[in-house]
């Protein structure tokens, strides 16, 4: 396939690398330090799908000129996603292709689902609290993380005591804690945590590469050429 890479930092060099690895050609790079392509210079003509990963302030704008060159474009930005609504009404109206996951990990989206299930089961036996925490590198730029937030809004559909999310320790029972660390190189940790006065249970996830992330976009970028519409992991991963 002939991608696009839209941002070429930690995560589009790393997917770039692995893209060539399992026989892909680059189509083009679009970075602010990456010369003077911009997404007007692609089409389907050049490139078979864009893969996104730049900034919160630029992921819509980006999502939104790949979608009007008839592109399927593959989005991993996080901190964006107040524009995910008008992202899904252009998809509609352009009949295009969008995929996009907080987090393209396989163990991450494995990490999601038993965190729904988990919630489920612990709101059944009272008498426990439930908390999330985030550790990330310094160079992060959102906060809380967007995979914090998707295990969040999961914890919240299935505990029904936690009705909304706070990014610092909660201020009542109600309030689901969300406690955010930048320290170091740490490419991405994320605990649930759920304490009672007898016992603690933590499901975890620790990212020891931007490997995981990158092949998952890339499975993603392999599946959603052809496909119309809105996709997540959910849906290449049949969770
Ligand atoms: N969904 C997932 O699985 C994952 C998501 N992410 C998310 O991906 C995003 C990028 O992460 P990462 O690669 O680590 O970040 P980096 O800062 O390492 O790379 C981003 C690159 O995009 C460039 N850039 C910024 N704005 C634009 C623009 N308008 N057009 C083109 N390029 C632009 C940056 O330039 P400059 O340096 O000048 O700003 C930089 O080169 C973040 O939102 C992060 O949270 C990260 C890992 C996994
Ligand atoms: O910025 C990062 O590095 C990461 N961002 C994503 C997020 O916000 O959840 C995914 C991963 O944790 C790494």
């Amino acid at each position: 396939m002939k991608i696009l890479l839209i941002g070429y930092g930690k995560m589009g060099q790393t997917i770039g690398a692995l893209a060539r690895q399992r026989g892909h050609e680059i189509a083009g790079i679009v970075d602010l330090h990456a010369g003077p392509a911009t997404i007007a210079d692609f089409t389907p003509a050049t490139a078979d799908v864009a893969i996104e990963f730049t900034h919160p302030d630029s992921a819509f704008a980006n999502v939104a000129a790949c979608l009007r060159q008839g592109l399927p474009v593959v989005c991993g930005s996080t901190g964006w996603l107040h524009h995910f609504e008008e992202a899904q009404a252009l998809t509609a109206e352009v009949n295009g292709s969008l995929f996009y996951a907080s987090n393209y990990s396989v163990g991450v989206n494995l990490f999601f689902h038993f965190n729904e299930y988990l919630a489920a089961k612990m709101s059944q036996f009272g008498g426990y609290d439930v908390a999330v925490r985030e550790i990330h590198h310094t160079q992060k730029i959102d906060q809380p993380s967007g995979t914090a937030l998707t295990t969040a809004e999961g914890i919240l559909r299935h505990f029904p005591a936690k009705t909304t999310w706070r990014n610092a320790p909660a201020e009542s029972p109600a309030e689901l804690a969300i406690l955010s660390e930048r320290t170091g190189e740490v490419v991405g940790t994320h605990i649930v945590t759920y304490t009672s006065d007898v016992d603690t249970l933590e499901l975890k996830h620790e990212a020891h590469s931007r490997e995981g992330f990158a092949l998952g976009a890339l499975l993603a970028a392999e599946w959603l050429p052809g496909r119309r519409g809105v996709f997540g992991m959910k849906e290449l991963l049949d969770l």
